[in-house]
């Protein structure tokens, strides 16, 4: 079974079957971009992470060229992302649902179209369609530092390739508020660390455009025919799957380029791809995105005082948008949503509405976070991990990342000698650590692709500096896995915030495992519904079952211990451990790029200090008066079954 793996490096243990280079590919007979008879164009729009025709304003320039002979709206199911990208069963289930989504929209506009899904790497869909379809012009939404991480393409080598096919690319920004290149560049090739520091660079850049208009009517696409449909070497991948333990059954997606011949240019269906079915019940697609999106706007009141702080991470409905899913794949244009928001709020201020919100906590200040992280990440390399990553504070984390000799992460990654670590992080990840918040938050991500972002920050927080010390790569990972909304800037982003390694650095403020839910939730109706075990527990016990009396965990039919884990940590007095150490790497202050960092000196540099200061789990247990608790910490048994207090019956 193949673990875990960074999507960014390659396993440079596994051998793998490289893409072969540009220069050493057979040269097709090259088409002329005036090969159409008529002079007239023959467009391709390539279909990424814009799974949407309305506010797309790539589209609107791809149909705006000037003689459309034929269209063909198009979709790689590239191999690179199938196999080499770890993805779980809910995002690759709503992947398909807004392809399919879209291409009924295709065919509404027009009955001959659709979305036609080639099922191979762009840079040899793009050499084929050429050459079999005569394609003069190729287009896309342009989101290069996004996309190449998920499939490994990068836009400067499709624009080498065009260059070298005589055909015309044309790319264009429409995936953020502002286009995170022009962000930089204004900001001096540097990337946007607080929001403060993006509204300020861009309320130099105008205003944020208005939604583009969505086709009303589409040109035919041309003749669908393919040479050599199953010649091998066009689909086909044999390096290391990634998903090797999510796939249950045969892959047939890539037995042909366009898919079974029943069904030519076809989206594949999870079966085809060897997945299992989803078990999520967020469903993809453009027209949903758009209803939720509706719903949202009709609500006046909701958008004016929209306050995150302020939503509940406990609630069973979502109490924030979960328009996250519909907005990573492009279902819905983020312009829509911020401008559709500006005339509710502008609507509700003419009707004397009170109580309206600011910016960071309303949706203006929402999607202005997406963006900076967006601009941070397009900025800094190596922005998904530590070493290397100018912005990262370094902290001798447990679980970090391995690098070889040559600076290349090992993968896979060998079991960590740092043994109660590894298994706290696995406890975290399925959700039993004892802690009915945490687990309940856990279970849900993992069921449903989606968590309120407030239990993100509770689980995160936990992981990483609040209790467990372990890297935020590792909690970024299974994210990154689980996630349907997964953004390769958002996430590592968020992690970084949450582990105070970047963008926050109040490492003194952690949640509390038992009062912060009760803030918003005293009845724990979350872990009643992700833990059913806990769910006969009286309301008073539901996020702390462990100090439950017997009688009552009896009655609970839920003996903790047995039905139910007892907790892997305790909570105080780990967090003061983390605190303390944290005070020591926020003192030294090295960041990833830092050279102790890169030459792997760093850490026992750091621990070295956490000793003279006497910030050692025994010096902290010491100061402890419980002679017992003191002896169990010690010895790393971590679980507290038998120190926990209990109350009488
Ligand atoms: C550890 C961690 C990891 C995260 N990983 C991701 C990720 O991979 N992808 C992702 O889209 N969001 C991520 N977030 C941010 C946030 O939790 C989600 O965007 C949000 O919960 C989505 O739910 P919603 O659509 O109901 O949000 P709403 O509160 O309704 O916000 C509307 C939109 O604003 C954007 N947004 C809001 N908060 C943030 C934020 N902090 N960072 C970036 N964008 C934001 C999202 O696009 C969101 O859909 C992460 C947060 C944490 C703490």
């Amino acid at each position: 079974m193949t673990k875990l793996k960074s999507k960014t490096q390659p396993n440079p243990k596994t051998p793998k079957k490289e893409p072969v280079p540009l220069s050493e590919l057979p040269k097709p007979t090259l088409v002329k971009p005036d090969r159409s008879p008529k002079g007239k164009a023959r467009v391709i729009y390539w279909h990424r992470t814009d799974l949407r025709l309305t506010d797309s304003p790539a589209l609107t320039r791809a149909l705006d060229i000037q003689d459309i002979e034929y269209f063909w709206p198009i979709w790689c199911f590239d191999p690179e992302y199938v196999y080499r990208h770890r993805v779980g069963v809910n995002r690759w289930n709503f992947l398909l649902e807004s392809m399919n989504n879209l291409s009924e929209e295709y065919t509404k506009l027009n009955a001959k179209q659709k979305l036609w899904v080639v099922r191979s790497r762009p840079e040899f869909v793009l050499r084929k369609l050429v050459k079999d379809w005569g394609v003069t012009h190729i287009c896309w939404e342009k989101d290069s530092n996004a996309y190449s991480k998920i499939s490994n393409v990068r836009d400067e080598k499709i624009f080498a390739l065009a260059e070298e096919l005589g055909i015309q690319v044309i790319a264009t920004p429409g995936r953020h508020l502002f286009d995170p290149d022009e962000v930089i560049k204004q900001n001096k090739g540097k990337p946007t660390m607080t929001l403060h520091q993006w509204q300020g660079v861009t309320s130099k850049m105008g205003e944020i455009s208005r939604p583009s208009s969505t086709p009303t009517s589409l040109p035919d696409p041309g003749p669908s025919e393919l040479q050599d449909n199953h010649e091998e070497d066009w689909g086909k991948y044999d390096g290391v799957d990634l998903n090797a333990d999510v796939r249950t059954g045969k892959d047939t997606c890539f037995d042909s380029l366009a898919g079974p011949s029943s069904s030519p240019f076809s989206v594949p269906t999870m079966s085809q791809l060897g997945f299992p079915p989803s078990t999520t019940t967020i469903n993809g697609g453009t027209i949903e995105g758009h209803r939720r999106l509706d719903l949202f706007l009709s609500d006046k009141e909701k958008v004016a005082k929209f306050s995150k702080p302020h939503s509940e991470p406990t609630s069973l409905e979502p109490s924030t948008t979960l328009l996250s899913p519909y907005i990573k794949f492009g279902c819905i244009g983020i312009r829509e949503l911020w401008w559709g928001c500006k005339a509710v709020v502008v609507e509700y201020r003419k009707k004397g509405g009170k109580g309206e919100t600011k910016e960071p906590e309303n949706m203006f200040g929402q999607l202005e976070f997406r963006d900076m992280y967006a601009c941070a990440e397009a900025a800094v390399p190596h922005f998904e991990r530590i070493r290397g990553n100018s912005v990262c504070k370094y902290v001798a984390w447990s679980l970090q990342n391995q690098y070889d000799d040559e600076g290349n992460e090992i993968l896979p990654r060998p079991r960590d000698k740092d043994e109660q670590a590894e298994e706290r992080f696995q406890a975290w990840k399925e959700g039993r650590t004892g802690f009915p918040w945490i687990d309940a938050c856990m279970r849900q991500l993992k069921h449903e692709g989606w968590i309120h972002h407030l239990a993100r920050h509770s689980v995160a927080c936990f992981l990483t500096r609040g209790q467990c010390y372990i890297s935020w790569e590792r909690g970024m990972e299974v994210f990154d896995e689980w996630l349907i909304d997964w953004d390769p800037a958002s996430n590592p982003g968020n992690w970084m915030w949450l582990s105070c390694s970047a963008f926050f650095s109040q490492y003194f403020r952690v949640y509390g495992l038992v009062s912060w839910p009760q803030k918003t939730d005293k009845s724990g109706a979350l872990v009643r519904k992700y833990c059913p075990e806990l769910k006969d527990f009286p309301d008073k016990y539901i996020y702390s079952p462990h100090l439950a009396p017997q009688g009552i965990q009896e009655k609970a039919k839920c003996i903790i211990g047995k039905d139910y884990p007892f907790p892997i940590l305790d909570e105080h007095l780990e967090k003061e451990y983390c605190i303390a150490r944290l005070k020591d790497a926020y003192h030294l202050n090295y960041h990833g790029d830092h050279e102790d960092v890169l030459n792997g000196t760093a850490e026992k540099k750091l621990i070295g200090i956490h000793e003279e200061n006497g910030h050692t789990r025994e010096k902290i247990v010491d100061g402890k008066e419980d002679e017992k608790k003191r002896k169990r910490v010690l010895d790393g048994e971590g679980a507290m079954d038998k120190f926990v207090k209990r109350e009488k019956k």
